[in-house]
């Protein structure tokens, strides 16, 4: 099967560029220059980037100790620090050329699109994303890996599997045979296939290879919307949906674990996580369970930061607000099952969500709004309703501007277009992700 040229459903496709609000504009112009671009991101989202991004822990690591650790880990590609960030080191992953051409095995297992993804970023294949292994195949065989871009192989298939919709993705080492995958009353779990070439060329490279607390593979977006934040240590900071805490641990070590920082996440699993990830990175945060439409006092009673919400008007210096949303911009995507009912229904709550975090914001205070997705709805249509609902917020060029422009079709004037930061094709190889600077005056 070739690659993909999009990971969406025809109709998906067509709705990524809807603006879901009554304001916009209908300059066929601009609506060309949007396909164009939609065209180039839907092939774009298809394909793995080609470097691996890792936030070290500054507060407690030396960079140094940490890139020579990489460089230890990896035999191939070239480590560098980020020239903007000096907590982020970038992996180039080796090119073409430097890699042996891979030949398929005879041998083959299929692995679920979740899977599949995590394999062509550099992880192993886990148990549970086996769905079909050739009878007879044996501990130690070499095998071919292909994922089930249609989603229609049975679990525990065991012949070759005949699909247009099969996708070669690497090979590999077989780990567990059928019987420990498909056994019955089995919940498998460890590495099934130990991977050794990837057609994205990407290492294998997690976490825990490295000393505990000191290292986070995160996107590069992700660290640089944390950047424009402008923390600084005594500030009072709010992470508004915080969990799993990645960027909560991140604004921390910012803060240098001093000042006041409020992280808070409405569904209690996932408050734990982010908990766990506060200790594992040592960050000084007050973590609460809470639904952040919410937190904000109504009834004009005190409120003290230390407690937990509500909070008062006016509390925050900074606010990140990393929304939920559609997630489309993960890469690389093969195949997604998302649907319109779902696409469309992020926007009331991101709507709910600044209405909370406006008045929670302090005069000159700064808002750094995220997602980690591509529509034009969620994007930069959100940012144009929240400069016509809120009219205490401007709009702030970040610096450096590594992302943007925005896309054509909203209220945003040319300078705001070009002051929010869409990253995509034209500008860093990672994944797709949204953010923009607001300051409160
Ligand atoms: C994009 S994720 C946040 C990722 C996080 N900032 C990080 O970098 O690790 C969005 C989070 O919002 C949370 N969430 C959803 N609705 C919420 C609400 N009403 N109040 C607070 N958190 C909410 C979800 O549980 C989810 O953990």
């Amino acid at each position: 099967m070739p690659y993909p040229s999009s990971p969406f459903a025809e109709n998906i496709n067509g709705l990524i560029l809807e603006n879901q609000s009554k304001h916009k504009t209908n300059n066929e112009n601009e609506k060309i220059q949007n396909e164009l671009y939609l065209k180039e991101l839907l092939g774009w989202l298809c394909t793995s980037p080609q470097l691996t991004s890792i936030r070290v822990n500054k507060s407690a690591f030396k960079l140094e100790d940490i890139r020579k650790l990489v460089e230890k880990i990896v035999d191939k590609g070239k480590v560098e620090v980020h020239p903007n960030f000096p907590d982020l080191l970038l992996l180039h992953h080796p090119d073409k050329a430097s890699c042996p051409h891979l030949v398929k095995e005879s041998n083959e297992v299929v692995v679920d699109v979740n899977g599949a993804t995590a394999i062509l970023r550099g992880a192993h294949v886990f148990a549970p994303g086996v769905i079909g292994m050739l009878q007879g195949a044996k501990v130690n065989d070499r095998v071919s890996i292909f994922a089930d871009i249609e989603g229609k192989c049975k679990k525990g298939f065991a012949t070759v599997y005949q699909s247009p919709g099969k996708l070669f993705i690497a090979n590999g080492t077989i780990k567990m045979n059928r019987e420990q995958l498909f056994g019955l009353n089995l919940v498998p779990s460890g590495i099934a296939i130990e991977v050794t070439e990837r057609i994205s060329h990407c290492p294998s490279i997690n976490e825990s290879l490295f000393p505990v607390g000191s290292t986070l593979l995160q996107n590069i977006p992700s660290v640089i919307c944390v950047h424009a934040l402008k923390v600084r240590p005594e500030l009072t900071i709010l992470d508004m949906c915080a969990a799993p805490g990645n960027k909560t641990t991140h604004i921390s070590t910012l803060m240098q674990h001093k000042g006041i920082l409020v992280a808070v996440d409405k569904t209690p699993s996932k408050v734990k996580r982010l908990e766990e990830t506060c200790r594992r990175y040592g960050a000084n945060a007050l973590v609460f369970q809470a639904d952040a439409t919410k937190i904000l006092v109504t009834d004009g009673h005190d409120a003290d930061v230390s407690r937990g919400p509500p909070f008062q008007t006016e509390t925050f210096d900074r606010i990140l607000l990393d929304v939920p949303c559609s997630a489309l911009g993960k890469r690389p995507q093969l195949s997604s099952r998302v649907t319109e009912a779902v696409l469309k229904s992020y926007v009331p709550l991101q709507r709910k969500l600044f209405h909370t975090a406006v008045p929670l914001l302090k005069k000159d205070g700064y808002l750094v709004y995220s997602t980690c997705t591509i529509t034009l709805a969620e994007n930069e249509a959100m940012v144009a309703w929240a400069l016509r609902t809120f009219g205490d917020l401007r709009l702030v060029k970040p610096d450096p501007t590594l992302g943007g422009p925005g896309l054509f079709g909203t209220t945003l004037s040319e300078t705001e277009r070009l002051y929010v930061q869409r990253f995509g094709p034209n500008n860093v190889d990672s994944v797709g992700f949204f953010y923009a600077l607001f300051i409160k005056v």
